[in-house]
This record gives structure tokens, sequence and C-alpha cells, in this order.
């Protein structure tokens, strides 16, 4: 999406996708990942998520990219955390301990940046972008995450004749297609979750599975 769509969703709070609790998929695989516990977590297009304090609580050091910076500032503002920033380059860097955040375009985070991560996490991530950008933003994550990381990959799937995305609809197929040149990949997951979601039902979408993968870079 072009980054003004974003930016004006932020302006209204129109945040459908900003979960008030922790992700599910994360509390329960996270731990399969086996990334020790003060590595640096890597979290592509992070918004304001609570995922990133719960990887913070578990030890890791947490890496986040946003391009909003009003989703950047509710973030810490909310969690109550003491937070400095500089700009640098194009980017602004939060810094606070455990939580660090680049606000700006994932597009131009240089690979210096996520060097040392041990682990990153996509949740709501891969599956923002629609089909046409989709492809460029996994070759950005690939440039991102060095070799042998590990992480988990959060996804959505439905007909996406049905409902117009954000989310889109990322099958196993496409993400056999499009990440297996550059991950190694494991299905942890995958239930039908069309009951947690009214916005779904409205629309009369059949079915909705949610999945979690393990990704290894290659
Ligand atoms: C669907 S939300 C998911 C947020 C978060 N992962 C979560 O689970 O709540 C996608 C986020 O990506 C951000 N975003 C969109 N394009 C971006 C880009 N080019 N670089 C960095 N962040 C971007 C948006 O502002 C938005 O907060």
């Amino acid at each position: 999406m072009e980054p003004n769509f974003w930016h004006d969703k932020w302006h209204q709070q129109l945040i459908g996708f900003h979960q008030a609790s922790v992700n599910a998929l994360l509390l329960t695989h996270w731990q399969q990942l086996e990334i020790k516990p003060q590595g640096q977590v890597f979290v592509p297009l992070c918004g304001k998520s609570l995922d990133m304090c719960y990887l913070a609580e578990l030890g890791h050091n947490v890496l986040g990219c946003e391009l909003n910076l009003s989703a950047v500032e509710q973030f810490y503002a909310e969690n109550q955390l003491t937070v400095t920033c500089e700009p640098i380059g194009e980017h602004q860097f939060f810094d606070c301990e455990q939580v660090q955040i680049w606000q700006g375009d994932i597009f131009t985070l240089a690979p210096k940046i996520t060097q040392d991560i041990s682990g990153f996490y996509d949740r709501a991530a891969l599956i923002a972008w629609p089909e046409s950008l989709r492809q460029a933003y996994v070759k950005q994550l690939a440039k991102l995450i060095p070799q042998g990381c590990r992480g988990l990959l959060v996804t959505l799937d439905y007909p996406q004749e049905t409902l117009q995305g954000p989310p889109f609809a990322v099958s196993p197929t496409w993400v056999e297609t499009h990440l297996s040149e550059y991950f190694d990949i494991t299905l942890l997951a995958c239930r039908d979750v069309l009951d947690d979601n009214p916005r779904f039902i409205k629309k009369d979408v059949p079915w909705l599975n949610e999945s979690a993968y393990l990704l290894k870079r290659k």
C-alpha cells in the first residue's frame, strides 16, 4: 500500500489490525524457534504491537521498524516507556531499554542495522502488502535477515475475492513459492479463526485460516 494509506489509518485511528493482547500463536510457538533470550529480535512493520513487549519481557532486545510516527509515539507512551529519539539518515531512531524502533520506510533500512539479530517476528506485515508489492517486501526482508536466523511468520488466508485487503490473503502455496528461495519453511499451525473476526463474517467470507510458520534464513 502507499504510505499515505497507512498514515491515514493511523491518523483516523482505524487500526483494526492492532491487538489488545499478545498474539496467541506467538505465545504458543515462539519457544520452538530456540532463540537465545538475550538475542535481538527484529519486528518489521511493528505498529504499536504489544507483542514487542512480550518479546522484551522474555529478555530479547527488540528492534522494530514502523512507517508512521504517531504509531511509534503511541507505543512508547501507552507502555509508559521513556524514550530518546534522533534522526539518522531518513529514519528516526527511537531508543529505550530493550525496545528500539526505526521509524521510517522498511525499504530504505540498511542491512547493517539488522546484522546482529538472532530472530524475527512477522505478524500482519507480509499480509499487509498487496500481491504487487509483496514480492518486493520478501526480497527486502531477505536482505535484512542474516543467514541462519529464525523467525515466526503469522499469515491469514481466505478467498481474496470476498474481501478487499489489507489484510491480504497469503496461502501456504504462495509462501512456499515466494519464500523458499530465501528460507527453509516449516508450517507450525493452521486454524480457522473466522469466528473471532466479525469484519470477515459481515462480508460473508466463508473461511479464514491463520497460520504460523517457522522460517530459517538460508
Ligand atoms: C497491518 S499493520 C501491522 C502492525 C503490527 N505488525 C501488528 O501486528 O499490529 C502494518 C503496519 O505497517 C506499517 N507500514 C506500512 N508500510 C510500511 C513501510 N514501508 N515501512 C515500515 N512500516 C510500514 C503501517 O504503518 C502499519 O502500522
